[in-house]
């Protein structure tokens, strides 16, 4: 982002703009009370200038001191009225300014969460997306209030600088050029400082970035085990500690070079007042301007000056906070790119059979694609497992049976309809997932079950009784009530197998024709997985639900009415258990290898009791 100064000042208005704009979107009332307050507030100020010239005026008329008083009080009157207006006016405006301010707030964070959980999934393996939405949640959304409020008291600030300026120029030509004359090195200067701290701000965004990555790092629970570990304290806290040494260093040359601008920004700006106060002294002893004239104009560059000196304070902020309204604007103008496309026809409920015909499939950033040419059917009923070797593309494949990715080419169809077309939000409520990578949300055991789904308990207990979930249940404080999450009290932590447990117990809750299970076993002992896998098999034929099963315990896809086997890709076999050992490819050699192992054991063990 260039800062020079016709870009910064070009920027300006549409910062004000769009500020204005997201403010009457929030709250239109709040909006229009808090304009209509300050332009009220600013034409009061106005009318008590005006009226403190008649004050004057009368006061240094000719007569006696009575007389002249009791001629000034009309004016007065009008003076005090006119003040006290003002100041109920200005209130007002800050009033309905501090109702506007959680509005925009909430507005803001709100459009951001909604994009965040709309976007398709693949946005997420986008270094991009998660780039920009770092930015813009860190404090791209909450800084959107301050930048309205910014932007309203520079809307402030020029009205009271109008209403100064308007006075000057009622009363006398010469007075308006004045006032711009004492305005103007403070101005300067105030832009000027602004600009620094704009550059210092850009310069050190990424740096800033990556502080915030490291405080991450050594402050959560995720990280603190193996940071202890691998001993990773020390070159985490001297990255950190050189990254806030680098910003400490450029902060205070700013500070420096900022109060030289301002130092000769206040310079200036007196020496111009003085002269301003010495033509005002020529103008009196020439008896060109009336000295009750001189005395309201002296007040009315005071009022100016000050008003002027709040609006660039503002502008100075405006920029700090525009720089991440940026960013939040950013965000949410990419992540539009990022929604599902259009989807006309109605999700289907179910089927009779999914059919993934010559699937391709790139992950965004990638030039190999993760599948290639993939086909496959199942029936209701039936369990189909995926097998290869790390990174054959079995994830991938599952999440295109769940509606999360889209293929780039080639269809996935629930009997004749084509998923591209339809409502996937609406579809994935009718497909289950057992995931590799199960979140641990923290809610109650029972939360973590049912999910979105209606409660219902004998539902829950019988899930939860086929993974294997009851066991764990059973030994929680307060049974399906326990909050798991540890950083809370009364919170429980459970281990990756319980986990996994409640993970799988979340897949058979869902009342779905489609199971999809990833790795359901990977944290299980022995027992558990005999049991989840039981269990898994069962339900195609119990529930008459379609399961894919992706594992790489070869022993528990005999059961599978079909095996399909994926290399980089690629299915490059298909058949039944029996058929593909009788093929003797990859699927043969990767069930004999596994299977050796154990054969190997036994020996082992004989070998180990002979020789003792
Ligand atoms: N989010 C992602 N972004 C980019 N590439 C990815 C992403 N996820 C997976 N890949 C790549 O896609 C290919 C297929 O990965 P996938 O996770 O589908 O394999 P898998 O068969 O499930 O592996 P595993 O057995 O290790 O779980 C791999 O080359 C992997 O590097």
């Amino acid at each position: 982002m260039r800062t020079g100064w016709t870009r910064m000042a070009g920027r300006l208005p549409g910062l004000v703009v769009r500020a204005l704009a997201l403010a009457w979107r929030a709250s239109p009332r709040d909006t229009a009370a808090t304009v209509a307050f300050n332009i009220a507030s600013g034409i009061f100020t106005a009318v008590a200038l005006v009226a403190t010239a008649g004050v004057l005026e009368e006061l240094f008329a000719e007569g006696p001191t009575p007389d002249r008083v009791r001629a000034a009080l009309p004016a007065l009157v009008l003076v005090a009225a006119a003040t006290v207006l003002r100041g109920a006016l200005s209130a007002a405006a800050g009033w309905a300014q501090s109702r506007l301010e959680p509005y925009v707030e909430q507005a803001a964070e709100t459009r951001l969460m909604e994009l965040a959980t709309a976007v398709q999934v693949l946005a997420f393996d986008d270094n991009d997306f998660h780039d920009r939405m770092f930015r813009a949640s860190v404090r791209g959304a909450s800084e959107t209030k301050r930048l309205v409020s910014h932007t309203i008291d520079i809307l402030t600030g020029l009205v009271g600088i109008c209403a100064a300026a308007g006075v000057l120029g009622v009363l006398h030509p010469v007075l308006l050029p004045l006032l711009l004359l004492t305005v103007l090195p403070e101005g300067w200067a105030a832009a000027r400082a602004a600009r620094m701290r704009y550059t210092w701000l850009l310069a050190i965004t990424d740096s800033r970035r990556r502080k915030g990555m490291l405080d991450d790092l050594m402050t959560t629970r995720d990280t603190c085990a193996e940071m202890r570990s691998f001993t990773m304290r020390g070159p985490l806290l001297a990255e950190f500690a050189a990254i806030a040494g680098h910003e400490r260093d450029v902060q205070l040359d700013l500070a420096r070079r900022q109060t030289l601008v301002r130092l000769f920004g206040d310079g200036a700006g007196g020496a111009a007042s003085a002269l301003t106060y010495v033509v005002l002294g020529l103008l009196l002893v020439n008896g060109m301007m009336p000295l009750a004239v001189a005395g309201t104009a002296v007040l009315a560059i005071r009022t100016g000056r000050s008003e002027l000196a709040a609006a660039l304070h503002s502008v100075n902020s405006t920029y700090e906070s525009g720089l991440y309204f940026h960013d939040y604007l950013d965000f949410c103008e990419h992540a539009e790119k990022w929604l599902p496309p259009p989807a006309p026809l109605p999700a289907p409920t179910t089927f009779d059979q999914v059919t993934v015909d010559d699937v391709t499939f790139t992950y965004p950033g990638k030039e190999e694609p993760a599948l290639a040419g993939v086909s496959l059917r199942i029936r209701r009923g039936e369990t189909i497992a995926l097998v290869g070797e790390n990174g054959s593309g079995k994830t991938t494949l599952s999440k295109l049976l769940a509606g999360l990715y889209r293929p780039d080419r080639g269809r996935v169809l629930w009997d004749g309809t084509d998923l591209a077309g339809v409502d996937t939000h609406a579809l994935r409520e009718h497909i289950a997932v057992i995931a590799q990578d199960h979140t641990h949300w923290p809610l109650s055991a029972r939360r973590n079950v049912t999910m979105s789904s209606p409660d219902d308990d004998a539902r829950l207990e019988e899930a939860a009784r086929r993974s294997g979930a009851d066991e764990v249940v059973s030994e929680l404080g307060h049974g399906w009530d326990t909050l798991l999450d540890r950083r809370f009290a009364a919170g429980q932590e459970l281990s990756g197998g319980q986990w996994q447990r409640l993970a799988a117990a979340r897949g058979f809750y869902r009342d779905a024709p489609l199971l999809i299970c990833d790795e359901p076993t990977a944290a299980l002992d022995a027992r558990a997985e005999h049991r989840l896998f039981a269990s898994i098999h069962e339900h195609a034929r119990r529930t008459g639900s379609a399961v894919v099963l992706i594992t790489h315990r070869l022993a528990s896809v005999r059961m599978a009415d079909r095996v399909y086997v994926l290399d980089q890709g690629r299915v490059v076999e298909h058949g039944t258990h029996d058929q593909l050992m009788r093929d003797q490819g990859l699927y043969a050699e990767l069930y004999s290898l596994q299977a050796s192992a154990y054969r190997s054991v036994p020996a082992t063990h004989e070998d180990g009791l002979r020789s003792a």
